[in-house]
């Protein structure tokens, strides 16, 4: 999927968070969005998925050759960020039944598969409520990486994970890369170092938190 950003602007009550960014993120590409903490990362990531209208500018949605509408972003989309909720009432099996009826995983990819991946089949049957915040993370960037989507946004992505976590991530985001178009937010270099380019929030006006 291709996002085109012309002139694009947010702001929460009367301050601005970022102004004025015009970008083309094409596919088969990923993009680090940097600053640091309190700049305006999530928010650009919010407003680029649809969640959030930006206040002024232009996004335009391409997939294949065809114009998307805002309204039909989420089909396209898998987001990975620490404020999204899991289903912490189900077990690992039963939230991934779930999960992917609304959002499937990429062919050849079964719940049965993606718990293997995850390395947490002695967990499939726990409730997720019960898992530590890494296994938490872990299942949150797999549901991610794994589902069917061309759009792909990774928010702080190695929050709550240890050096295994850490070295698990590195090796599936690379493998789901090819074909999408891919942002992560961060201020972790190595979690952001497989992406062609660079962002920085900071050149559209933003202001890290005092
Ligand atoms: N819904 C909201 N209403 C008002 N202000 C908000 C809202 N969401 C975010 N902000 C403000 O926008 C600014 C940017 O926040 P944001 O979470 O996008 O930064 P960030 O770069 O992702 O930070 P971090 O690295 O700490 O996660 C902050 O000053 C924050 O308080």
């Amino acid at each position: 999927m291709q996002l085109t950003a012309t002139g694009l602007s947010k702001r929460f009550a009367r301050e601005w968070i970022f102004r004025g960014l015009s970008h083309v993120f094409q596919p088969g590409t990923a993009t680090a969005i940097l600053g640091p903490n309190g700049a305006g990362k999530s928010t650009l990531l919010n407003t680029l998925s649809g969640q959030l209208l930006p206040s002024e500018g232009i996004l335009a949605y391409t997939h294949q050759g065809s114009e998307v509408a805002v309204e039909n972003v989420p089909a396209y989309l898998a987001y990975a960020a620490p404020y999204l909720e899991l289903i912490e009432e189900l077990t690992l099996l039963e939230m991934l039944q779930f999960h992917t009826r609304f959002k499937p995983l990429r062919p050849g990819i079964t719940s049965e598969k993606l718990i293997s991946l995850m390395y947490l089949e002695k967990s499939q049957h726990k409730l997720v409520r019960d898992f530590s915040s890494g296994m938490k993370q872990r299942l949150k960037l797999a549901l991610a990486l794994y589902a069917e989507a061309p759009l792909l946004l990774l928010d702080e992505p190695t929050t709550n994970l240890d050096r295994t976590g850490v070295e698990w991530y590195l090796e599936h985001v690379r493998a789901t890369l090819e074909g999408r178009t891919v942002l992560v937010s961060s201020n972790v270099p190595e979690e952001y170092a497989f992406c062609q380019e660079q962002l920085q929030i900071t050149d559209f006006g933003a202001k890290a938190a005092r």
